[in-house]
């Protein structure tokens, strides 16, 4: 029996205020898309209720880029929260400008988000995430703090685990769901975005970095799941859980519900592979009778299967027009 496939992550800007080593390098040269190309929120919300709710979409996730460079966020949060069919809504940002914006988002009903944190020491974080002068750890710390104040929950947190930079501080960072109801997940880092930092070094399997953590406090598994690839997990007596999103070491295509929609208005079936895109933008703006637009995304949530990315055991993957910024992660 084939997934359903109701989740939509949707990309509302393919810009960033970070330049993270793993997805968007300095110095790289990226064309951005044209604002005058971004899907408006109105062509969004016309999608949303004449395309993806009538096929059975009914979980959101707000990405990017980052997706709070984006000005009309909020409108965003609040014209998609209040469509009756939205079972779940969600975001995933740096947080470099959550603590000015998590109150207004909460209040247009944003429930849950998802934060990148590769590092708790700020020169690392820095290395990670670019840039000069003073760590922009501190502002991301304090979005964390603030949404955490604001009632976001469950709050996740997104470490990519890079060999040689950051993977000394799997502990620490699992650490912090001992107290905390945060939800630490290390993820295998995935050549793309940058192939000559992942060819130095590579990606450090789940279960290693699990085994150090059973080691030490040891690990059961634990009941809460979100809507992605996560395997949660929980150390006995902790507040929060620690997950793991292995899209190198073990598979999880067999169970993928979910399709991207680019800042543009490109519909993608599957991260790692290409086949298969739909520029919804184009023919929105190019009068397609909106039957006729339903009629071709059901086709690819139909043959989606086949597109799931395949190439896994190779443990390479193929090369891309578009990054993890461009796509959403
Ligand atoms: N290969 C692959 N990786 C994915 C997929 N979905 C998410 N990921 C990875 O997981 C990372 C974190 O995803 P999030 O944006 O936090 O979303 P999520 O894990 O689906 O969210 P929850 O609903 O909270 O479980 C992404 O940046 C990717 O690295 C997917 O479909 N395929
Ligand atoms: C592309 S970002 C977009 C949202 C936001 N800017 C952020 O960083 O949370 C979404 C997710 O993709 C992850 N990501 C980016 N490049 C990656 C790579 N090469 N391998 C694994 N995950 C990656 C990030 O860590 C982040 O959790
Ligand atoms: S991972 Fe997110 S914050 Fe980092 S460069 Fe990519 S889009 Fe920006
Ligand atoms: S790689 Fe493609 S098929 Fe596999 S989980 Fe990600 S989006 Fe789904």
């Amino acid at each position: 029996m084939p997934n359903r496939i109701d989740y939509l992550r949707i990309s509302l800007i393919d810009r960033c205020n970070f330049r993270c080593q793993y997805c968007m390098p300095e110095g790289e040269d990226l064309a951005y898309v044209r604002q005058q190309d971004w899907l408006t929120l109105d062509e969004l919300l016309t999608l949303l209720k004449a395309v993806f709710i009538p096929l059975g979409f009914t979980r959101f996730r707000l990405t990017g880029g980052e997706p709070l460079l984006r000005p009309d966020v909020v409108e965003i949060v609040r014209a998609i929260a209040a469509l009756p069919e939205t079972a779940d809504l969600a975001m995933t940002t740096n947080a470099f400008l959550l603590a000015d914006k998590a109150a207004a988002l909460y209040q247009a009903g944003l429930r849950r988000i998802n934060i990148s944190l590769d590092s708790l020491d700020p020169t690392i974080f820095q290395q990670i995430v670019g840039g000069r002068g003073r760590s922009r750890w501190y502002e991301v710390w304090q979005g964390i703090q603030t949404a955490h104040r604001v009632g976001f929950a469950p709050l996740k947190l997104n470490v990519v685990v890079i060999p040689g930079v950051n993977d000394h501080e799997v502990m620490e960072l699992a650490a912090l769901t001992l107290e905390r109801e945060w939800h630490v997940r290390f993820i295998e880092f995935m050549p793309i975005g940058n192939g000559a930092l992942f060819g130095e070094k590579g990606w450090i399997d789940s279960e290693a970095i699990r085994q150090q953590i059973r080691d030490r406090w040891g690990l059961v598994d634990a009941a809460v799941r979100g809507n992605g690839p996560a395997d949660v997990f929980q150390i006995p007596g902790a507040k929060g859980t620690v997950g793991f999103i292995s899209q190198m070491s073990e598979c999880f295509c067999d169970r993928c519900n979910r399709m991207r929609l680019s800042a543009d208005g490109w519909l993608r079936p599957c991260l790692l592979n290409e086949i298969g895109q739909v520029n919804l933008r184009s023919l929105l703006r190019t009068g397609t009778p909106m039957t006729e637009i339903r009629d071709r995304v059901a086709h690819l949530v139909d043959i989606k299967p086949e597109i799931n990315y395949k190439q896994r055991e190779s443990g390479t993957l193929g090369t891309y027009s578009r990054t993890m910024s461009q796509i959403g992660g």
